[in-house]
């Protein structure tokens, strides 16, 4: 969900670089695929951005929790340098069957890694040392807390984490909000923005993203 009006959030998108064919065929693949699970797809400017921030950043180690059918990863991937990875955590078969494909024909699968389990499991699974650049955080929100820290601890300095949803279409501002993923995501708002390891600024793209930069 957008906290933006619509008519503004296109101008917004109209004023980004476009979507090229494969990201476009990739969105209408899981529109019709999976129309159900749609909106949990990143946008265009979204995706864009992710590339951004990665060519930006210099980013060469990524994770991402959260793939569905492969949007944000292959938004991040396509930001790496060539002997760039992207470790892309998810449970479903399915869903990622259809990411595997666009990552193909986009020519970045040698850099990306699929892991199908819990991605708590996953995370807590890697060396504790500092040695990711970039994680994308954008599945189930009551882990949120969970991801963040097993994220953060392995973020070198200057390393970025991001978060997804941060405003849950505004439902962060209900004092007692009636779904647990609300109240996931604001007991994590609040945390990060207390974590004395990081830098915060959380940014009204979309349905609100939390960008954590690791001090040095
Ligand atoms: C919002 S979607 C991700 C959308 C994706 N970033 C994109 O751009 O299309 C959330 C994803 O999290 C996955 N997921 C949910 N619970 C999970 C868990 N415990 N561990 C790993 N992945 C999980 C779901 O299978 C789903 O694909």
């Amino acid at each position: 969900m957008d906290v933006l009006p619509a008519d503004l959030s296109d101008y917004l998108l109209a004023h980004s670089s476009p979507a090229d064919e494969l990201l476009r065929e990739l969105a209408e693949e899981t529109a019709r695929s999976f129309p159900d699970a749609l909106s949990m797809q990143i946008s265009h400017d979204e995706g864009e951005f992710l590339t951004m921030l990665v060519r930006i950043t210099g980013a060469r180690r990524a994770v991402e929790v959260g793939v569905f059918t492969g949007y944000s990863s292959l938004c991040i991937a396509r930001g790496l340098p060539a002997d760039g990875t992207l470790l892309a955590c998810d449970v479903s078969e399915e869903w990622t069957a259809v990411a595997r494909r666009y990552w193909e024909r986009a020519g970045v699968a040698d850099r990306i890694e699929l892991r199908i389990a819990p991605a708590i499991e996953t995370l807590r699974a890697l060396p504790t040392e500092e040695h990711l650049d970039i994680a994308f955080i954008d599945a189930d929100k009551v882990s949120y807390p969970d991801y963040y820290e097993e994220i953060v601890t392995r973020l070198c300095p200057g390393g970025l984490v991001l978060l997804d949803n941060v405003l849950r279409g505004g439902r962060v501002l209900d004092p007692d909000p009636a779904d647990e993923a609300t109240a996931a995501i604001m007991r994590t708002n609040d945390l990060v923005v207390a974590d004395p390891r990081v830098d915060v600024v959380m940014l009204p793209l979309r349905d609100g993203v939390t960008i954590a930069r690791k001090r040095s």
